[in-house]
């Protein structure tokens, strides 16, 4: 199956991770016109994206023609709400993707007709420029077609892994639905710590960005992991030895890292409710 034949498709809701995930769908050569928005509040980019290459933003028949996946990808918060709205649009055939955090298939299902295929889904931000990693889990309706539309659909934003325990879900959150945050933290302390250092706030800058950017990128390209790129930048006796002696203390970035997913964990466990 290729992108182009999985059918229409319907995204409910575009803001920051459904508007990522569109982006990298139609770089990707998802015609336009397959795709059909629901968008209350669509940015200008997307009603661009609709006036000039013919994507359907809030038509008055959403369902026309049927959608073959549906996407849900608003906030958990009003995941019922919203879908008691659109079940009206979603035919029995066509696969429902939810990307909500928390919400688990057993929390979808509820507001759809008994034996409604449904695959859960984490994705995450880098998905806009197809670099994205989606994790997936399946209720046992779905066929190995919607599997694969729907693995052809998420692949265009990037890797995609499938699970069996839907229980992992809220751990898989943590750690690649929310990491982009923890990188780009991780980028703002660098930045912030160079000027503390003494550095001019746009030297700091540009120092950290690259610096998070270009060594994101080695760690793609050297297929090299993470310990051993971090070894070979740090020479015995040296700069980089000195830092991780305080970044790898007790109470610091492993530890803190280890108690802030498991945070996030507890707190997706809580948005199903
Ligand atoms: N932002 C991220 O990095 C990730 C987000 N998610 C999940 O994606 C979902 C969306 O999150 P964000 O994009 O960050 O939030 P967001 O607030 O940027 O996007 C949600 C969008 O839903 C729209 N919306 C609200 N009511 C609607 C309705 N009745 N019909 C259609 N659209 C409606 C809003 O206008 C908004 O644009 C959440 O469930 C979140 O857990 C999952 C993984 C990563
Ligand atoms: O913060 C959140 O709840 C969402 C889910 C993962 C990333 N953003």
């Amino acid at each position: 199956m290729s992108l182009q034949s999985i059918g229409p498709v319907l995204l409910v809701g575009a803001g920051k991770m459904g508007g990522a995930m569109l982006e990298g769908w139609i770089d990707r050569g998802l015609p336009a016109e397959q795709i059909c928005v629901l968008e209350p509040n669509a940015a200008a980019e997307l009603r661009a994206t609709a006036s000039g290459q013919g994507l359907r933003l809030n038509p008055e028949k959403p369902n026309a023609p049927p959608p073959k996946v549906v996407v849900l990808a608003v906030k958990p918060q009003v995941m019922d709400d919203v879908l008691q709205d659109v079940v009206r649009y979603v035919p029995e055939d066509a696969v429902v993707l939810s990307i909500a955090a928390g919400k688990t298939i057993a929390n979808i299902a509820a507001h759809l007709p008994k034996g409604q295929p449904i695959i859960r889904t984490i994705p995450n931000t880098p998905a806009a420029i197809g670099r994205g990693i989606t994790v997936c889990v399946a209720n046992g309706v779905v066929s190995d077609e919607q599997r694969e539309a729907a693995g052809e659909l998420l692949s265009a934003c990037g890797e995609v892994a499938w699970i069996e325990d839907e229980g992992l879900m809220d751990a898989v959150t943590a750690v690649s639905g929310s990491g982009p945050a923890y990188v780009f933290l991780l980028a703002e302390s660098l930045a912030d710590a160079g000027v503390a250092a003494g550095l001019s706030p746009e030297l700091a800058r540009r120092l950290a960005l690259a610096t998070v950017s270009g060594a994101g990128e080695l760690l793609r390209a050297s297929g090299l992991e993470p310990d051993v790129l971090r070894k070979n930048v740090t020479s015995p006796g040296g700069t980089t030895e000195a830092a991780l002696k305080v970044l790898m203390a007790p109470g610091a970035i492993p530890d803190l890292m280890r108690e802030g997913v498991a945070a996030a964990t507890r707190r997706g466990k809580e948005l199903a409710d």
